[in-house]
């Protein structure tokens, strides 16, 4: 049974951005026009269009709706405006290493142009935009093939926040092996932990499983250690927002916690990590900027104030898993263990 995916990101041949609003999910499905650069950073910024890949492809669209009237008159007075703009998405989110990745890919694409008529660029920036998008599909699909050599039919699996087919192209990261494992007609369960604050989990992965026929059972965060002491889960898999060089690991805040839990049970703790979301440049996870985000996404959970006006209040919206919690990462070039450090570099030769 194959899934029909909703495309949380899409460009048409108008040169119109849509994204899925995923801060409505689970109950409405509603996509909003992107049409500004500004447009585009506050999607961002307010997560309704969200997941590392997702956040990298609606950069790269946005920064080619961005340039779309830029001067033509020179590569100068172009390249002035799209680099503006490029640093102005730059600063929508820190973490997630795919955003400055695509918006990379197409700062490198112009340089290597600068000879070239300012429309041939313009042009070109939109096919770019779709190949980063059609490439993530492919890698996310492969991930899910390396992944289930890891999983068995009958297995259930825990899985913490959403990296799913909205937060990618298609397939998801760390869902893409239960998508998979669909298709090819195993039973593979999955325990959804809830995601707190945002509720990533609750709101998202389990809206996307049930659509897709998949055996979802949703978690407050604090269940994961019972569940494991009792035996309900056999494996972990999870998506990341950037992989330092090392192995470290950032993924949304509370990923560590069920890694440590995962040690303690013996059960395999599995990183989902597509090349581009791996920064070979960041060496260890203590350098991985961690996102903190406003205080009303833990005082007011979805408009209900759950604690004092004026508590302090620590949201860091993701943390690091060291490398040596675990047991594998999963790219699409393969399943990777053992000396991360060496094993990652080999994956950019
Ligand atoms: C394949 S999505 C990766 C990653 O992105 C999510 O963060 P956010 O919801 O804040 O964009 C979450 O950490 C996912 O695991």
């Amino acid at each position: 049974m194959t899934t029909n995916f909703i495309q949380s990101v899409t460009f048409d041949d108008q040169g119109r951005l849509h994204i899925l609003d995923q801060t409505k999910l689970p109950h409405i499905t509603e996509f909003i026009e992107i049409e500004s650069v500004e447009d585009t950073w506050d999607a961002i910024k307010q997560l309704k269009v969200r997941g590392a890949p997702a956040i990298g492809i609606a950069a790269a669209y946005g920064l080619v709706l961005a340039v779309k009237d830029a001067p033509e008159d020179s590569f100068d007075s172009f390249y002035q405006v799209f680099k503006k703009h490029l640093d102005y998405l730059a600063s929508s989110r820190p973490t997630a290493v795919n955003l400055f990745w695509a918006l990379n890919r197409l700062d490198e694409l112009v340089k290597q142009q600068q000879t070239q008529p300012i429309s041939e660029i313009k042009a070109s920036l939109i096919k770019e935009a779709h190949e980063i998008r059609n490439e993530d599909e492919e890698l996310c699909r492969a991930i899910g093939e390396h992944a289930l050599t890891l999983l068995e039919d009958g297995m259930t699996v825990l899985t913490h926040c959403n990296a799913g087919g909205i937060a990618t192209a298609k397939y998801g990261t760390a869902l893409a092996p239960i998508y998979l494992a669909k298709e090819k007609g195993m039973d593979i369960k999955v325990f959804a932990d809830e995601t707190r604050p945002l509720l990533q989990g609750a709101r998202l992965t389990t809206w996307e499983l049930m659509q897709a026929g998949v055996d979802v059972t949703l978690i407050a965060d604090n269940m994961a250690a019972m569940v494991m002491k009792k035996g309900m889960v056999q494996a972990v898999i999870v998506g990341c927002d950037r992989v330092a060089a090392n192995g470290d690991a950032a993924n949304k805040i509370g990923t560590y916690g069920v890694a440590l839990l995962a040690k303690a049970h013996n059960i395999p703790f599995y990183v989902a990590a597509p090349t581009p979301t791996i920064d070979i440049d960041t060496p260890t996870g203590e350098d991985i900027p961690i996102e903190e985000r406003g205080s009303e996404e833990i005082t007011q959970a979805f408009g209900i104030e759950t604690a004092p006006q004026g508590v302090n209040v620590f949201n860091p919206a993701f943390d690091v898993t060291p490398h040596d919690l675990i047991t594998a990462i999963i790219t699409e070039k393969g399943v990777i263990k053992g000396n991360y450090s060496e094993e990652l570099k080999k994956l950019f030769i």
